[in-house]
């Protein structure tokens, strides 16, 4: 399935996944956006050269539509949609917790819909994509919508039911590196360094870290150990870390996020 493609809903993460597309070598003229205000679909077009329409226009004229409103305007906004939407257009949804269940009720009957949960690195083409199917979605929808969310980084399938746990991963796990980072680029002040020197040092140290993690196959635990020196240095902050519950924590903070994707679904 090729043809124009439309990002419904053009905030954070349709932006990231706009520019991913057109990152990934896809023509200007075959990415369409909406936008409910004026003034963001001008910074839209200046920024990225793409038609802006409105939401009837879009439905209409593309082949894959990408929602990606947030989970409590997208009831409002597939009504707006489904007189428009014909059910030979795909239908994705990047809304945390809503369901592809949810989403086919709204729109005519047969409808193809893939329910994705990206992340914001799509926008450097180092995204993670997770792809479930709904009732209508046929593999070669599942191919389609794995080769628009490819351009972008990785994709993976997984079965609906681990979606919202799939959402506290990776659709907010950059969240939580952000935070680390803040967080030790803080510790460096405390330690007297200039701001920008800790700003450099620490997301030099995240990126290589995150390269040794993807490209060595090594596990994390391999990998730490292979920093942690006996009587050394890293020993010592390690061991306030597990003092301080970090890791108890993040185990808690991804919970908690699985938890808030089921509440977005629930009742929906
Ligand atoms: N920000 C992220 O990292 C990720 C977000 N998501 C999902 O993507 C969706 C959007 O999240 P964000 O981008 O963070 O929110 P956001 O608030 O930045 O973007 C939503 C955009 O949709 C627009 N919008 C709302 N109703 C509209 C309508 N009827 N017609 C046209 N545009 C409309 C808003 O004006 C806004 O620009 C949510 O459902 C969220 O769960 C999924 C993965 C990652
Ligand atoms: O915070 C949120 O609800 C969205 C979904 C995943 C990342 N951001």
């Amino acid at each position: 399935m090729s043809g124009k493609i439309a990002v419904i809903g053009t905030g954070r993460i349709g932006e990231a996944l706009l520019v991913g597309l057109l990152g990934a070598g896809r023509a200007p003229d075959d990415v369409l956006v909406t936008a409910r205000r004026e003034d963001r679909a001008a910074e839209l077009r200046t920024r990225h050269g793409v038609r802006v329409v409105e939401n009837a226009e879009a439905a209409k004229l593309a082949d894959t539509l990408i929602l990606a409103v947030k989970p409590q305007d997208l009831p409002a906004l597939l009504d707006e949609l489904a007189p428009h939407v014909a059910a030979d257009r795909l239908v994705i949804s990047a809304a945390a917790g809503i369901t592809t269940a949810f989403v086919e009720s709204r729109l005519t009957p047969g409808t193809p819909v893939v329910r994705v949960m990206p992340n914001t690195p799509a926008l450097v083409d180092q995204g993670m994509s997770v792809i479930s199917g709904g009732s209508h979605a046929s593999e070669r929808h599942l191919d389609a919508a794995d080769a628009v969310f490819a351009g972008v980084g990785r994709t993976l399938r997984l079965p609906e039911s681990q979606q919202d746990a799939a959402t506290a991963l990776s659709g907010s796990g950059p969240a939580y590196f952000y935070f680390l980072v803040e967080a030790m680029i803080d510790a460096g002040i405390l330690l007297g360094l200039p701001r920008d020197k800790a700003h450099e040092l620490i997301v030099q140290s995240a990126v290589g870290a995150a390269a040794m993690l993807r490209d060595t196959g090594e596990h994390p635990v391999a990998l730490r150990e292979a920093v942690t020196s006996p009587g050394g240095t890293t020993i010592n902050a390690i061991r306030e870390l597990e003092n301080h519950g970090v890791r108890a924590a993040l185990i808690a903070a991804l919970e908690a996020a699985r938890d808030r994707s089921r509440e977005l679904g629930a009742g929906r």
